[in-house]
């Protein structure tokens, strides 16, 4: 059984202002700095010399584990690893009364002191190079840290599972010359074949595999495996990529620009930017630019600076906006770019990541886990739309990728650029505390003015048309764009045909036996489908509950406005994007093709079409229901909406023509709407900062959440309970000033079977936050019986 040191954590500390992360484990860790760091160490004890002389030889590894106890442990690593074993590699060791090998990583490797412990040895080392480098591994020591997160399980998220199985790869053997050959006598006694195979392999001067050499001596695998029994051929086996690999999307969407001159704007953010690179600090910017103001062009003229030092960049996107456009615009100006993407094959993923690795890539462009790309010169971090939902992961490890990009770069003192129209509070209170650095580009391109938004409300009789979700001013101003030959936009954030599906004799709604949340009925299939956990049946033709033979469809998803727009608009050619019509690889860049070659007058999806997309052609954007997100019980609620309608409104007046806006709403005198319908996100935020302040709510103070859930709900209460005394007691422990909320039933009380309780937790400091959780869980076990699990989400984005 292996030793356990006390659980060593990193003195690293999480918050944004805390230059922690700078100071975690350095040298110690580093492969390379051994010698200096272990003649420090000696140097520092400095034990009597009898003591070194016994204890110097003693190599160390410290290894973490996926599964629980998750380490670090110290092994002993045997003679024979000793020059092989780095930080970074997988390893196979012993671990308590397991049989079988327990798979581990090893995070650290030293020379010295086994202080008396009689340390297990290293069972086996799993790679023959590093999967991540030293700055790596305590960037996954941090996040391991930050967010409570089994080291193992982080090494789990950044290298993916596609480069740890090899995808895509076979084991090769390559034969060349043994040192026997030198001797000219020993080939001349060879026969024929073997001599004529043997000296082709010596003149190539290269390797070759025994078919290769086949083929280039003619001969057969006879004489070849001869000279490998005469031990005049040496083997080594390398492990090969098979082939290469195929591109399966065809580059952009047909958009054609290259690049521009800069406008004023644009010069004067990449002046900034071009001065925080030649810094080479750890500087974070934030480019809010208004939609449409060419933030794009400016994150690739401050990547062509990057590349020029020789060095590369990482942008980071939400996936919806890795449409072909993005790719085409990056692909278009730089000769080696990996874009990362949810549809790849494995063997696709593992290529990519050997060709970053291998510093072939100049800038790799992808979602949330390509803040991981293990580029060898890393110089830049961007993360576009920073504000997206979609850069929080939301299983074990639950991290930001801001959050993450912002630690990577701090460690290796590059700068980190957001960029979004609508930035999220917690980056645009980071440029009013000091901690990142405001760029503003106030203009769109061209001198084009912003759209003008006119609000239409619900509420009013008159606004409304019998039966349809299209409001009177919404459909004459669809006609008038048709009839102009302009394209339109309609936005309606729920997919599916209708929301709810309700008998109207009894009231019962037909809802998910595992969620309890209510089915949303899908047209094609006839299907009713629970939206959080997939559970689908056929749509029931009767109520379920009363045998009522008359069952409504309530509320309106996209398929059902898809049908109103069609029997409204009967010649505009219609398409719709959203999760069920996106399913296939390169749907995505078949619809946009066609919006944008004009063979599609009428674009209608959920948020899937609120962000980025450049059409000059659209002059007309309606917002079907702007509320649908308003009344959320979340305290990001507003600041969604917001981004929201904001974003889909920049889809117009992109072009010399113009463009306009409606949004239609129950809630016109809400804050959030009434900024976003002036464009105004700076009145937006101050005021929503206001509100936060109120309750302390991020971005001023940080928030966490554990989750619960089980199989019994009073089990799952109880467990719940216990939890919070814990808390409670770990708080009274560390003098933390921390705020317990809970044990509640989250909006999603039960999901796929379960019982959930969740507790919230706030603070005006992370790291007691962070304390305080991590002494209450420490020792937390629940026993298996009572089949109860709970998880941590520090800064968790949604509430459900
Ligand atoms: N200096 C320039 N002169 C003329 N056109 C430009 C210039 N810079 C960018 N553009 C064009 O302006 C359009 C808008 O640029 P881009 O898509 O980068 O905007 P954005 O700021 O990212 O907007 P959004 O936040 O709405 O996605 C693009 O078609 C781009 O080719
Ligand atoms: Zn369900």
């Amino acid at each position: 059984m292996p030793s356990a040191l006390p659980p060593e954590e990193p003195e690293i500390s999480g918050s944004l202002s805390a230059p922690g992360f700078l100071e975690s484990p350095s040298s110690a860790s580093d492969g390379s700095d051994n010698e200096g760091a272990t003649q420090k160490q000696l140097f520092d004890t400095d034990p009597p010399p009898w003591e070194i002389a016994a204890e110097e030889d003693v190599a160390v590894a410290k290894v973490v584990l996926s599964d629980a106890p998750y380490g670090p442990y110290d092994y002993r690593i045997p003679d024979p690893m000793r020059g092989l074993l780095r930080p970074g590699m997988r390893v196979h060791v012993p671990l308590a009364r397991r049989k079988r090998p327990t798979l581990g990583w090893c995070i650290e490797t030293s020379i010295g002191n086994s202080s008396g412990r009689a340390l297990s040895e290293i069972a086996e080392v799993l790679d023959d190079e590093p999967l991540c480098d030293p700055p790596l591994v305590r960037l996954v020591m941090w996040m391991s840290h930050y967010y409570q997160s089994p080291a193992g399980q982080v090494f789990d998220a950044l290298i993916p599972s596609s480069v740890r199985a090899n995808a895509g790869t076979r084991e090769r053997t390559y034969l060349t010359p043994a040192p026997a050959t030198e001797d000219e006598s020993v080939v001349d006694r060879l026969p024929p074949k073997q001599q004529k195979a043997l000296r082709l392999l010596i003149a190539s001067g290269r390797p070759m595999t025994a078919a290769q050499l086949m083929v280039h001596a003619e001969c057969t695998a006879a004489p070849i495996s001869a000279l490998r029994k005469k031990g005049l051929v040496q083997e080594e086996s390398r492990r090969e990529m098979t082939a290469g690999m195929p591109t399966r999307w065809q580059s952009g969407d047909g958009e054609t620009a290259q690049s521009h001159p800069p406008t004023a704007d644009q010069a004067e953010a990449l002046r900034r930017i071009m001065a925080a690179l030649d810094s080479q600090q750890a500087k974070t910017l934030l480019l809010h630019g208004v939609t449409g103001s060419g933030k794009t062009e400016v994150y690739i003229r401050a990547i062509e600076h990057v590349v020029r030092f020789g060095r590369a960049a990482i942008v980071l996107v939400p996936e919806i906006s890795l449409t072909p456009q993005t790719r085409g615009r990056f692909e278009r100006r730089f000769d080696s770019v990996a874009v990362l993407h949810s549809q790849m094959t494995p063997a696709e993923r593992h290529y990519q990541w050997q060709r970053i690795r291998r510093g072939e890539v100049q800038v790799v462009v992808g979602p949330r886990s390509a803040v991981f790309a293990p580029l060898p010169r890393l110089g830049l971090i961007i993360l576009d739309e920073e504000h997206d939902g979609s850069f929080k992961q939301d299983t074990q490890p639950r991290y930001h990728a801001r959050k993450v990009a912002f630690a990577r770069a701090q460690s290796l003192q590059i700068p980190l650029v957001l960029g979004s129209a609508t930035p999220s509070l917690e980056s645009w209170y980071a440029t009013r505390s000091g901690l990142a650095e405001l760029i503003s580009m106030p203009h769109r391109v061209g001198q084009r003015p912003m759209p003008h938004v006119q609000l239409v409300d619900l509420r009013l009789k008159e606004e409304r048309t019998r039966g349809g979700a299209i409001s009177r001013q919404l459909h004459l101003a669809v006609n008038e764009t048709l009839r102009e030959k302009g394209q339109v936009i309609l936005l309606l954030n729920r997919r599916g045909f209708a929301t709810t599906i309700q008998c109207p004799s009894c009231g019962h709604v037909v809802a998910c036996p595992d969620c309890e949340m209510p089915l949303t009925h899908h047209r094609d299939g006839g299907k009713a489908v629970c939206h959080y956990c997939d559970y689908t049946i056929a749509t029931p033709p009767w109520c379920p509950e009363c045998r009522f033979d008359g069952i409504r469809y309530g509320g309106l998803g996209t398929q059902k406005l898809e049908i109103e727009v069609k029997a409204r608009f009967p010649n505009a050619r219609v398409a719709r994007m959203d999760s069920d019509t996106m399913r296939r690889p390169g749907s995505h860049q078949k619809v946009l093709s066609a919006f944008r070659s004009g063979e599609v007058d009428l674009l209608l999806g959920t948020q899937m079409i609120a962000k980025g997309l450049d059409f000059p052609n659209v002059l007309l954007v309606g917002v079907i229901n702007a509320d649908s997100a308003l009344h959320f019980p979340d305290f990001r609620a507003g600041e969604r909406t917001f981004q929201l309608v904001t974003q889909v409104a920049g889809r117009t007046g992109r072009g010399d023509r113009g463009g306009r806006v409606i949004v239609q709403t129950f809630s016109p005198e809400h804050m959030a709407i009434q900024a976003a319908s002036r464009h105004d996100y700076e009145q937006f935020a101050e005021a929503e900062l206001a509100n936060r302040q109120k309750f302390n709510y991020p971005p001023l103070g940080s928030v966490a959440r554990i989750i619960l859930r089980g199989t019994a709900e009073n089990v799952t209460e109880a467990i719940a309970e216990s939890m919070l005394s814990r808390l409670e007691a770990a708080r009274e422990r560390l003098g933390a000033e921390v705020r317990i909320l809970g044990p509640a039933p989250p909006p999603i009380p039960k999901l796929r079977g379960k019982y959930r309780f969740h507790l919230l937790l706030q603070s005006l400091d992370p790291i007691q936050l962070g304390a305080t959780i991590r002494k209450a869980t420490e020792t937390f076990k629940i026993p298996d019986k009572d089949d109860v699990q709970y998880v941590v989400d520090i800064d968790p984005m949604d509430m459900l």
